[in-house]
């Protein structure tokens, strides 16, 4: 039988990784109870808007991560052979006496046909799917699904639904399959859509959502409910929840939104509210740890394939022709890797996480260079986040900053066009041709295609059986192909980002033939690097099952 581990016990398992913890102040622990106290708070505005203006700034500052909560805080459970489970909050935590109700669902005729629908209150997801004979069991999340006893009568929910951060395919589907969900699932009827982002509790209107209001709105891009960056004042958010009488807040966003989902969570815990927070994990550079990948991240991979074509196209038909794409993806290359992947007609791709250079023997010219004389074109991706240390270096830098806090990148794919233009027309080495083609927002504001629509609709599922239930503070998404419920701080303790000492980097280089741009002495360091990180270590063998098994599926990504 799995036991709730003490911290002591939590810190000498070498199998997890406990993030550094802050100092345990009791004072500042959940209350013990409900309570209807409120707006005692000026302290935990903790925007990173509060320190700049206008929505840009003179010094960059990427959104600061929320501390981890206080191990006390921390639901490890830990059982035999290395079993732990990082377990989400409970609204029961902090409110003990909460009644529970029979789930509707087992008189819902569409669901009872399921053999055993509920999902049993041991089940777990594991983090690490590749294990040796001798392995510890590893980390597990629970596994997201309805559960017999919920904690909210269906006339009682008021849900809330708010959208934050940059567009992305299926926000509407999302948006859709909570409405539908709770309606034809729990036979919830009142919820409210959050106009604009965060910044919407208290600045903006709200949309009351029925299922006829939103039946046909995954056909279209963006997100109904509008977005913005930025405006994350936390007292005010909770103020707004609690004055409407919202008790189910369902937050779609990037790592920025699950950061501010973090400190919303909390302080509504801190007031003993009975309001479930519910984070889904929006973004399309696929940016977000844990989850095997974001919603949207295929459909703006699929439609990154147009430009590519394009480049391809124009490259082949000019001589001495040069197509370059430039892609999303500010700090995590994922977009650009996976739409060269894709495409094959792509011959060198420059991601954030791959340092490069320009000049001399093995830097990017010469590589060119080799191409036109082979093949007469190429094509080059370059995702934005992108060599922004050398444009750093050749520009003058602003620093600037978005609403959020995110830094304002330079334009990479004009940056390097005129580098290469620079460089043929200096060296007289050839004439060349240059086409830069720019979809940025192209692929993000279109609808979602089929796969994601239906990813889009278990992610809805799984959260609204999550809040039901009376789970709270946490994000969902797919383990290993499994839904579980992941506590904030692991989603928002780091950035996911591409791995290029792991197989896919190598699939990559191998497919379009460039250089690594890496002398050996950096790989040998960034693999002793890499192997220290504790996702990498749940990435690089689960590469390795599919194709032990010598099946081809997309690795974690
Ligand atoms: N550390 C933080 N604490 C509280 N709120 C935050 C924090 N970081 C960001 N936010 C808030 O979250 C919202 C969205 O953040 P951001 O603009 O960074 O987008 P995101 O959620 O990361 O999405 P994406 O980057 O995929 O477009 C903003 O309203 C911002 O104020
Ligand atoms: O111009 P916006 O709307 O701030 O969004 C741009 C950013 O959003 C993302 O799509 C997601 O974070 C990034 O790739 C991109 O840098
Ligand atoms: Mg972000």
């Amino acid at each position: 039988m799995p036991t709730v581990s003490s911290p002591s016990t939590i810190s000498s398992l070498a199998s997890i990784t406990i993030p550094k913890v802050r100092c345990f102040d009791p004072a500042n622990s959940s209350p013990a109870g409900f309570r209807h106290r409120r707006r005692s708070m000026n302290h935990d505005d903790c925007s990173p808007e509060s320190s700049v203006s206008n929505g840009s700034v003179t010094v960059a500052t990427d959104s600061p991560t929320p501390p981890p909560p206080p191990i006390a805080d921390m639901k490890i459970v830990t059982g035999e052979a290395g079993y732990v489970l990082e377990d989400v909050p409970r609204l029961t935590d902090y409110l003990p006496d909460l009644p529970t109700y029979p789930n509707p669902l087992q008189d819902n005729p569409s669901y009872s046909v399921v053999k055993q629908y509920f999902v049993n209150m041991d089940d777990t997801v594991a983090q690490t799917i590749v294990v040796q004979k001798n392995s510890p069991r590893g980390t597990h999340f629970r596994r997201a699904g309805p559960r017999q006893k919920v904690y909210f009568e269906s006339d009682e929910v008021h849900a809330c639904i708010v959208t934050c951060g940059g567009l992305c395919p299926g926000l509407n589907t999302v948006i859709r399959e909570i409405v539908c969900g709770l309606h034809h699932m729990y036979g919830v009827s009142k919820v409210l859509g959050i106009e604009g982002g965060y910044k919407g509790f208290y600045a903006r209107n709200t949309i009351t959502l029925t299922p006829k209001v939103v039946n046909d709105i995954h056909k279209r891009g963006g997100t109904i409910l509008g977005t913005s960056r930025g405006g994350h004042s936390t007292s005010k958010i909770v103020d707004s929840i609690e004055d409407r009488g919202i008790n189910q807040v369902y937050i779609i966003g990037g790592d920025g939104t699950q950061k501010g989902a973090a400190v919303i969570f909390e302080e509504i815990r801190r007031r003993g509210l009975k309001v479930a927070v519910i984070g889904i994990p929006k973004t399309i550079d696929n940016d977000i740890p844990v989850i095997d990948k974001s919603f949207g991240f295929d459909t703006a991979v699929e439609e990154a394939q147009r430009a590519i074509n394009a480049a391809h196209v124009e490259s082949e038909s000019i001589e001495n022709c040069i197509g370059v794409v430039k892609l999303m993806g500010r700090n995590s290359g994922f977009i650009a890797m996976y739409a060269t992947l894709a495409s094959r007609d792509v011959d060198c791709c420059l991601i954030p996480e791959s340092p490069f250079y320009l000049e001399g023997p093995g830097g990017l010219f010469e590589y060119i260079e080799k191409k036109l004389k082979e093949d007469g074109h190429m094509v080059l991706v370059i995702a934005e986040g992108a060599g922004q240390e050398l444009l750093s270096e050749s520009m003058r830098t602003m620093h600037q900053a978005d609403a959020s806090g995110n830094k304002l990148l330079q334009d990479v794919g004009l940056w390097i066009s005129q580098k290469i233009k620079d460089h043929f027309a200096r060296t007289h080495k050839m004439a060349i041709n240059l086409k830069y083609i720019d979809p940025t927002y192209m692929i993000r504001a279109v609808p979602s295609n089929a796969s994601d629509n239906v990813y889009c609709t278990l992610l809805a599922h799984s959260a609204i059986h999550g809040a039901m239930a009376g789970y709270t503070g946490f994000t969902v998404g797919p383990v290993n192909g499994r839904h579980a419920y992941i506590p904030f701080y692991r989603i928002n303790e780091r950035q996911h980002k591409v791995v290029i000492t792991d197989r896919m980097w190598a699939r990559l280089l191998s497919s379009t033939n460039q250089p690594s741009f890496l002398d050996p002495k950096e790989v040998a360091r960034k693999k002793i690097e890499e192997t220290h990180e504790p996702e990498t270590s749940h990435d690089q063998p689960e590469v390795a099952t599919a194709e032990q098994n010598g099946v081809e599926h997309l690795p974690k990504i």
